[in-house]
């Protein structure tokens, strides 16, 4: 599919992405920046960030990119007043940086509890907080974009992201009614399963798994989940706020990546 959406849709706009280097945060900056963004990302790998800034750049993309840990608030402070001065203050955050590993609840030691949730909540507030109240809100305007998971049946495999992701969705509706006054909108996209750097580091049978309870019964893709951000950060999206997009092929209504064995009679 070609992009529908408008050439210059975003001149004159500075988009940050979280995790802007690799996946589905590379597939978001790429298409915000071919529609006119100027677009600064982060990570926590320089090597990754040089690789994605040179191809954006080759796209003919205006970018900043540094070294940020989302989860050290003193880390983003010096990556949000970094963004303004080489772009100007931002109008567009994409929360997308993440991510987890599989476990059972039973087995989650307390440091990997602790470190899933510093990465997908701490880290999303720090970097939403100090960009609007140091971007957005003197500004009077501001998308703010989070990318969570499919959490709607809870998400059994991954019990520390899913309270993480669904701590993202509240908090999404929180901000949505506080700062709507500022003519800041906050949404969340929460994608199904989708084939990128990111599921590469999954075991192959797990993601076979996932394809087959996808009632669309395929993995999305990058860039099918960019074409919904960039709706959700335009002008087209300026009366919606607070609101959770799923784009998973129908997984949130369907199947199972868990199953549920029977009661061990002996027990
Ligand atoms: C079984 C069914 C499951 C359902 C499967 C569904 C199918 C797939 C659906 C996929 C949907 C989502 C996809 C994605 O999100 S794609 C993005 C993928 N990328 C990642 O997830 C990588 C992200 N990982 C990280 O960024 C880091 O590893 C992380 C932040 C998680 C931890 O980093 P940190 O540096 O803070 O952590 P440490 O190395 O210091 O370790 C801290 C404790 O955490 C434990 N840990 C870390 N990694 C693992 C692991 N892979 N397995 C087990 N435990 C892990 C580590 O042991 C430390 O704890 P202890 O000190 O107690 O050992
Ligand atoms: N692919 C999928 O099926 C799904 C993905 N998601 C979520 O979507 C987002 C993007 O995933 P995807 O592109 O697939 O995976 P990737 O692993 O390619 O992307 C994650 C990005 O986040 C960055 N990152 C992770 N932790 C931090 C941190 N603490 N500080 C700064 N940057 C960080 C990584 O860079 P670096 O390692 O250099 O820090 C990387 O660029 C993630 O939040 C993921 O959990 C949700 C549902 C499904």
């Amino acid at each position: 599919m070609g992009n529908i959406f408008r050439a210059s849709l975003f001149d004159g706009h500075t988009a940050i992405v979280t995790g802007g280097g690799s996946g589905i945060g590379l597939a978001i900056a790429t298409q915000l920046g071919e529609l006119g963004a100027r677009v600064a990302i982060l990570g926590r790998k320089a090597e990754r960030l040089e690789t994605a800034k040179a191809t954006l750049v080759q796209r003919g993309i205006q970018v900043h990119t540094a070294v940020c840990d989302i989860r050290e608030p003193e880390q983003v402070a010096t990556f949000v007043d970094g963004v303004a001065h080489a772009l100007g203050p931002a109008t567009i955050l994409v929360n997308n940086a993440g991510g987890q590993f599989p476990t059972t609840a039973e087995q989650v030691t307390a440091r990997g509890w602790e470190a899933v949730v510093r990465n997908n909540l701490n880290g999303t507030f720090f970097m939403t907080q100090a960009v609007a109240t140091k971007h957005m809100i003197p500004a009077r305007r501001g998308r703010i974009l989070n990318i969570i998971a499919n959490v709607r049946r809870g998400f059994p495999g991954m019990v520390h992201t899913g309270a993480a992701r669904a701590g993202v969705e509240n908090l999404t509706k929180t901000l949505a009614v506080e700062w709507a006054q500022y003519n800041v909108q906050v949404n969340a996209i929460a994608p199904g399963v989708i084939k990128s750097s990111g599921t590469d580091q999954y075991p192959p049978e797990l993601l076979e798994v996932s394809r087959k309870q996808t009632p669309a019964k395929r993995l999305g893709t990058p860039e099918e989940v960019a074409h919904l951000a960039t709706y959700l950060t335009s002008d087209a999206a300026s009366f919606v706020t607070g609101e959770t997009w799923y784009i998973d092929g129908g997984a949130n209504l369907w199947g199972d990546n868990w199953p549920i064995p029977d009661p061990d009679p002996a027990m």
